[in-house]
């Protein structure tokens, strides 16, 4: 039997921010150990999307400080944070954020380019990527070639690129039909867990919420319930990868 803990990914301590007199985040702690998904609920305004930005190095707190794996990158340069992001974080966001122009294989690949890959392994990896998610067909199709759902997929496969330590994801079926956001979430899930990422997301959806294996309820800038989902009653999807 394993009894080592599962090492900690993220640790947020006491993360205040204000905006003005609005208190977005009013001293939020929080730990996610490795290979959780662990899904940020809470009502408009909350502070969810604060919370997810601070965590993910976007934006930074007034106060307080977050860890990757021990280390604070809260207090890092702009240019420090942004690294970090391109190469230890994964981000899916609501609407896929591709780029129009490119074909949905050079979208993928962008993180590998950025990072100084030489074209040729980039296009390799993006297309066995795509290839892992069921988009081989779609390599050279444009994001407005696509239906929405295979769109978030190129997405997905573009926050995974770069086998990010967190993928982070904000209302990630938001824009799907309920079946193709069933659909995603269970080759989100698929995804991540092969990857032996960690996931965070924010939703309003508790059934989005219950795919995770734990829920975070933010109110008025304060965590107000933090809870593991029962096994039995987590909402499983049929993979489609
Ligand atoms: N850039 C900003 N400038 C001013 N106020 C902001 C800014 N970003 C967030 N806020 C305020 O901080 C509070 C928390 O916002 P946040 O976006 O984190 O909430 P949320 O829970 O993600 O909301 P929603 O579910 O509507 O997206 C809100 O009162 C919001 O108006």
């Amino acid at each position: 039997m394993n009894n080592h803990p599962t090492p900690t990914v993220l640790q947020a301590t006491n993360l205040q921010k204000r905006f003005g007199n609005t208190v977005a985040l009013g001293g939020v702690d929080l730990v996610v150990p490795r290979g959780q998904s662990l899904a940020i609920m809470g009502p408009s305004g909350s502070g969810k999307s604060t919370l997810l930005h601070a965590l993910a190095a976007i934006q930074p707190p007034d106060e307080g400080e977050v860890r990757l794996f021990g280390e604070r990158i809260d207090n890092r340069s702009e240019s420090q944070r942004s690294l970090l992001r391109r190469t230890k974080f994964g981000f899916l966001f609501q609407f896929a954020g591709l780029l129009t122009e490119l074909p949905a294989v050079d979208n993928v690949a962008l993180p590998l380019l950025l990072a100084g890959q030489p074209r040729g392994r980039a296009i390799a990896a993006a297309r066995e990527w795509m290839r892992w998610l069921g988009l081989t067909g779609l390599a050279n199709n444009r994001p407005g070639e696509m239906s929405g759902g295979q769109a978030q997929r190129v997405a997905l496969a573009r926050a995974l690129v770069m086998e990010p330590a967190v993928v982070f994801a904000d209302e990630p079926t938001g824009a799907l039909d309920h079946a193709t956001g069933v659909e995603t979430m269970a080759t989100l899930h698929n995804a991540v867990c092969a990857n032996q990422s960690t996931l965070i997301l924010v939703t309003h959806d508790p059934e989005v919420a219950h795919t995770c294996d734990r829920i975070i309820e933010i109110s008025d800038g304060l965590l107000t319930s933090d809870r593991l989902v029962d096994r039995s009653t987590k909402r499983e999807g049929t993979a489609v990868a």
